[in-house]
């Protein structure tokens, strides 16, 4: 290579890395594996090396890659926070150890411990309390988000216990566990919302949130993996570790103290199957030297200790044929490209299907027909195309075009400004948009029919029996019984005949019949209005009582509501604009479908609170908020939606909005805990 040569890569290479850098901590998005981001930025640090002239101050080798953003006060770090070295060889960790036993004339112990997949959080204490979370940032300053992390139940506001020094930090990872991540996306499907693409994006653009109330709602954790301060009386990272579980930090079990590297390559091996077992994502293994002089003998680079290193596990990926493009359409109108792969082998399980997510990614990785996809799977279940192999393309092959009319109804696709999915705006007669509301409404979350599968929805579609959920409850018997259809399996060929006897019928019939003693809130569930999942439609069957409520209200009188804003208020309101929207709900409600909420029979307790107003915000310890307000209600109180000066008390949890407060505040309301409000009621929260 060149000096010329060699510079224009250099450039070439800065400008995607830094691009990378910004999308993956700015946006929490990750454009490109992390495998082949490290390989970009590996490339990059050996040509910096070979021709140290064009070695700039400022190069993303040099420097930690995140970013601090404007919507939050930015605070510089007391210690930098570094990034880590990292490698995908075991050679290489070898190489680390021997490097380090060099420059060590002593003996000494590594700590391992597993490389959580989140994002870094510096946490300062003063005096046991919780004075400041900060993110990394760019590791010499970064975000004050000590409201948000005020919201993770496993960071503690204050600690107990013995020889609490009068400030130090503790760093941890934020993570979303599995399982949260997997009920958010349910959630979104639910709504028609774009999903997440794995926990750590999650979790980072959830920390960046401006409403804590909905960062608590996240149910983010964290695990704590490095306690800083002067003067410590530790020697140790493991014994710091020790004393951190005793104060009350959340430490992941996982770590094992190893006197030789042999014993640090035991670890990664079991890991490497075993950590799929955990709540949470896991990339790698962090290596860490146990004593606290020894780490100081060793020091730091710019970007990173000299006496820590990550071992990163390689994302399981195979190479497989794509066969074709097709494109689903989803019960909102959005057109999703599937691509159909040559059936492959990966971590134990065959892959046939990636999806492409939409014409961007489609066109960023710029597939051509018959291509060889490079696909992998993390933790996902579903498994995602990385790349192109480049070397088995058939020469002239054109690139995959994504398609501009529907492929299930041929009307011209559109793309809303912002979105990056196109969709088919034939809501009325696209079929997979008919069946997808179906098949919403009859879901076990919704009016739970669970009867009528997936087949036998289509079956009723094609023979044109059901054109939208109110014709369900309009079905006989008569019309039901002997239909037939047979659905071949595409994966597999098989055949499968569904036809409806007798008892299918019966049950089918039950079932319709039974849905209509589903409560409100899980009709207006089923309703499928755009972001109306089912959170948000119990906040407004409780708060609404009934659709004629829900009906006419406004946009401003929808955002009285709890926890609804002008996104949700706005859709809600749109699709009761839709005269047929209108005429589905009469019709639902002529079959006998609840349409509003039962009246609960309320005990009167007392009339201690007569004549006195409540509005009640925030997350509660020991009551749910639905609770509370049914406890004003029996003790003779009145429960208002806003704050005004009429009103008395302002009953306020943890983490309600600010703007409350100060409106509360303003206007001389008078502000009580959960506490205070159980005293005036005479009880207690045991
Ligand atoms: N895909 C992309 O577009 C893209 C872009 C930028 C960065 N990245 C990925 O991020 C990496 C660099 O990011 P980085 O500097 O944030 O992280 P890093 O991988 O270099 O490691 C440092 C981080 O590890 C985390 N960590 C987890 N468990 C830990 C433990 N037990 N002890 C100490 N730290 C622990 C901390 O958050 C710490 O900040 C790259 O190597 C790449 O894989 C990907
Ligand atoms: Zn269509």
């Amino acid at each position: 290579m060149t000096e010329s040569q060699a510079q224009s890569r250099i450039n070439e290479l800065t400008e995607k890395i830094n691009y990378y850098n910004y999308r993956y901590y700015q946006d929490s998005i990750s454009e490109i594996s992390d495998y082949d981001f490290d390989v970009l930025l590996e490339e990059l640090t050996g040509l910096e090396k070979q021709f140290p002239q064009f070695l700039q101050p400022d190069s993303p080798t040099q420097r930690v890659g995140g970013t601090i953003t404007k919507n939050f006060a930015s605070v510089k770090h007391k210690y930098p926070m570094l990034s880590l070295g990292n490698s995908y060889s075991e050679e290489e960790i070898k190489d680390f150890d021997t490097r380090i036993r060099k420059l060590i004339d002593h003996e000494f112990e590594y700590v391992c411990e597993l490389k959580f997949d989140g994002v870094a959080l510096s946490l300062t204490y003063k005096n046991g309390v919780l004075e400041r979370a900060v993110t990394r940032g760019d590791g010499v300053q970064g975000d004050d988000i000590t409201a948000n992390a005020r919201t993770i139940r496993s960071i503690p506001l204050k600690i107990y216990g013995d020889n609490i020094p009068a400030e130090f930090e503790v760093r941890g990872e934020v993570f979303m566990p599995w399982k949260v991540f997997e009920q958010l996306n349910q959630m979104r499907e639910d709504i028609g919302e774009a999903l997440m693409a794995n926990p750590r994006n999650a979790a980072s653009g959830t920390l960046k949130l401006q409403d804590s109330t909905e960062v608590a709602k996240r149910q983010l954790d964290c695990y704590i993996y490095y306690l800083l301060g002067e003067n410590l009386p530790y020697q140790t990272h493991s014994q710091s570790m020790e004393q951190l579980t005793k104060w009350g930090f959340q430490v992941s079990p996982t770590y094992r103290v190893c006197k030789t590297i042999e014993e640090v390559m035991d670890y990664i091996h079991y890991w490497d199957t075993e950590r799929f077992n955990l709540p949470l994502g896991t990339d790698g293994i962090v290596l860490k030297v146990n004593a606290f002089e020894t780490q100081q003998e060793l020091g730091f680079t710019a970007k990173s200790p000299r006496w820590a290193i990550a071992y990163k596990y390689k994302a399981l990926g195979a190479a497989t044929p794509l066969e074709s493009v097709s494109y689903q359409v989803g019960r909102t109108g959005a057109v999703t490209p599937v691509a159909n792969l040559k059936a492959v082998l990966l971590a134990g399980t065959t892959v046939r299907r990636a999806s492409l997510h939409n014409a961007n990614e489609i066109a960023r990785l710029d597939i051509h027909e018959g291509d060889t996809l490079f696909i992998e799977k993390g933790g996902e279940i579903i498994p995602k195309v990385t790349g192109v192999d480049l070397t088995k393309r058939n020469e002239g092959s054109a690139p995959v075009q994504f398609p501009t009319t529907c492929p299930a109804c041929n009307t011209a696709l559109v793309r809303i400004p912002g979105e990056a999915a196109y969709y088919c705006p034939n809501e009325l007669e696209c079929p997979p948009q008919i069946r997808g509301r179906i098949e919403h409404f009859i879901q076990r979350k919704a009016m739970n029919m669970d009867s009528l599968g997936e087949g036998k929805i289509e079956l009723l579609y094609d023979k044109g029996l059901v054109h939208s959920p109110a014709d369900l409850y309009k079905l006989n018997y008569n019309q039901l019984f002997g239909l037939e259809k047979v659905i071949t399996n595409p994966d597999t060929g098989e055949v499968r005949r569904v036809s409806f006897k007798q008892k299918t019928v019966e049950n089918m019939l039950t079932s319709i019949e039974k849905s209509k003693t589903v409560p409100f809130d899980r009709v207006l569930f089923a309703l499928g209005i755009r972001y109306v999942g089912a959170t948000v439609a119990a906040k407004l069957a409780a708060y609404f009582g009934n659709i004629d409520a829900i009906y006419q209200a406004t946009v401003e009188q929808l955002m009285q509501a709890p926890e609804i804003g002008g996104k949700i208020a706005e859709s809600i309101a749109r699709f009761f604009s839709e005269p047929r929207n209108v005429e589905y709900i009469q019709q639902l409600k002529e079959a006998g479908v609840q349409m509003q909420m039962e009246m609960r029979e309320l005990v009167m307790e007392s009339n201690a609170l007569e004549g006195k107003s409540f509005v009640i915000s925030g997350v509660f310890v020991h009551f749910d908020r639905d609770v509370l307000k049914d406890k004003i209600i029996a003790n003779g109180g009145k429960v208002l939606s806003g704050v005004s000066g009429k009103l008395d008390f302002l009953l306020a949890g943890e983490n309600m909005g600010p703007s409350k407060l100060e409106k509360a505040e303003k206007l001389g309301v008078k502000i009580i805990s959960e506490q205070d409000f159980l005293t005036m009621i005479g009880e207690t929260a045991e």
